[in-house]
């Protein structure tokens, strides 16, 4: 009887394989950095070859240091970062071009142009996302306008294009494929229909036989070529990484949701079986889809992106040298019983979710002679909540959905003094589970369930079990005072590099 399920975690700086038992819980994690590259201001790209050797490296490490035989498997989840686009020969298997990665800023004349010609509209309706160079569509037609052949090399069917999730799959098992949570963040698939839409292709000028074909998130979609493993397993999930931790956070249903606090923070709502197109900046996308018994199921989530969270303490650390590791900013804010008056908006690359400003610059206001690091370190703790704090605001005007808890992970969330205050200044309990590698277990959870690892989601969501649970102690009046604060710093902040 197979042992164990296994989840591939391509994210955007490190590759990580986990297995996960039964019991949800890990048996064994491996992880390897890939390189950056960062050829001009505003670019990012990523040798896709480096991503697929790093996480080929990764599972054969968990493997081999667990003493796991292939044939303990009961399957392969992918997740991975997401909109980072890949262009490949479809002969050879090589990449035609570096991957442009969801941070490069190269498109956003292509969509500057988009918008100009009316149709911003359109595309929200369409794809539940802004016009943003962030996005798969705009970076796919900088590549075709710009590596030379390449459009005419599309125009003959010998190019492929794929977000991270198709590549490896198509390393994995030479099959061209994406599931829904992945196209959903190109700007050329409508989350309504569940297809490549026409339309949006002829406007981005991208021909249809560049794209992957679209299969469910949970179900068998290929099987790996038996010369990688010994034997061929299926890969049975694929979803994007924000999307699959909200799986892994077991928020299956609507009003539940998650919040993930790394180098950003991701929040994600579960709001029901139909998209909500957001009227407060924030963005619709397709969560997962299951294979029902009539058919297919799709699940649709609010996200809002807040740029700047861990980073903001990366910042303390390497920009003011006031702590030599993250973990130390805990004891360094507790030092001091309150911000002393100093907020902090680290707007360091503009604001996200929902202001999209990208002319903000970070601000710090408030000091007083008597403000010290303990003061800043606190206050840019704070400022991880207060941001996460308008994002959810926005999506509890967009979805009129209360929220009964907040689940969280990521680096941050191991942060008690900062859980404490965003259940404060949310006025909702934050709740931390046990097994915080909640993207890779969403994948895996999405794996297991198409190949009867699990037998349902039911039992899915019993196996999430909470570690801590953070209860708002504030005052309402307080929190009230604070927000207001808070907007009258952010407002400081915007526009500053305009
Ligand atoms: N104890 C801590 N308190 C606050 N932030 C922390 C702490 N430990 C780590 N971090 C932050 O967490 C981030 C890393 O989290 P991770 O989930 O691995 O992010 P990513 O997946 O985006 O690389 C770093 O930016 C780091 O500054
Ligand atoms: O790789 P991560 O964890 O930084 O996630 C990146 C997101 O998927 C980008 O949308």
């Amino acid at each position: 009887m197979t042992k164990f399920i296994l989840a591939i975690d391509q994210g955007t700086t490190s590759s990580r394989a986990i297995l996960f038992d039964r019991a949800g819980l890990i048996h064994g994690a491996a992880q390897q950095e890939f390189r950056q590259f960062f050829p001009q201001p505003g670019w990012v790209e990523h040798d896709a070859n480096d991503i697929w050797q790093s996480q080929r490296a990764v599972i054969d490490e968990v493997l081999r240091t667990n003493k796991v035989a292939p044939t303990d498997i009961a399957a392969i989840g992918i997740t991975n970062q997401r909109e980072t686009t890949v262009l490949w020969d479809r002969a050879t298997g090589e990449p035609v071009a570096p991957a442009i990665v969801w941070q490069d800023r190269r498109s956003t004349p292509c969509c500057e142009a988009l918008r100009a010609a009316g149709h911003e509209v359109l595309f929200q309706q369409k794809t539940g996302l802004v016009l943003d160079a962030y996005f798969s569509g705009p970076k796919l037609k900088w590549l075709l306008d710009n590596v030379p052949g390449a459009r005419a090399r599309a125009d003959k069917g010998e190019l492929a294009f794929g977000t991270v999730d198709s590549w490896l799959i198509f390393k994995m098992s030479g099959k061209h494929l994406t599931d829904p949570s992945n196209a959903a963040r190109t700007l050329m698939f409508n989350i309504h229909t569940g297809q490549w839409d026409d339309e949006l292709l002829a406007l981005l000028d991208i021909p249809a036989g560049l794209l992957p074909a679209i299969v469910p998130s949970s179900g068998i979609a290929a099987h790996t070529d038996a010369s990688l493993f010994g034997v061929a397993l299926p890969i049975a999930g694929i979803a994007g990484d924000q999307q699959a931790a909200t799986f892994g956070q077991a928020c299956h249903s609507p009003g539940m949701a998650k919040n993930t606090y790394g180098t950003g923070c991701f929040m994600l709502m579960h709001t029901g079986q139909a998209a909500t197109i957001s009227q407060n900046k924030l963005i619709s996308t397709i969560g997962w889809t299951l294979p029902g018994q009539t058919a297919n199921r799709t699940d649709y989530l609010l996200e809002g992106s807040v740029f700047m969270a861990g980073a903001a303490i990366q910042w303390l650390r390497d920009g003011l040298g006031i702590i030599a590791h993250a973990d130390q900013v805990e004891e360094l804010a507790l030092a001091v019983p309150d911000n002393g008056g100093v907020l902090f908006v680290p707007a360091f690359a503009g604001l996200g979710a929902p202001h999209w400003d990208a002319y903000a610059r970070g601000t710090m206001v408030g000091m007083t002679r008597g403000t010290n690091k303990s003061h800043i370190a606190r206050a840019t703790l704070e400022s991880i909540a207060l941001q996460s704090a308008d994002v959810l605001e926005a999506m509890q005007a967009d979805a009129a959905m209360p929220l009964t808890q907040l689940r969280v992970d990521g680096g941050c969330a191991r942060n008690n003094l900062l859980m404490q205050f965003q259940a404060d200044i949310l006025g909702v309990p934050v709740v931390r589970p046990v097994v915080t590698e909640t993207t890779a277990l969403g994948a895996a959870f999405l794996a297991g369930l198409a190949v009867g690892f699990w037998a349902s989601q039911e039992e899915i969501a019993a196996q999430w079990q909470m570690e801590r649970r953070f209860d708002p102690a504030m005052a309402a009046d307080e929190r009230v005072q604070r927000m207001g604060e808070w907007r009258r710093a952010v407002e400081r902040s915007r526009a500053w590099s305009q």
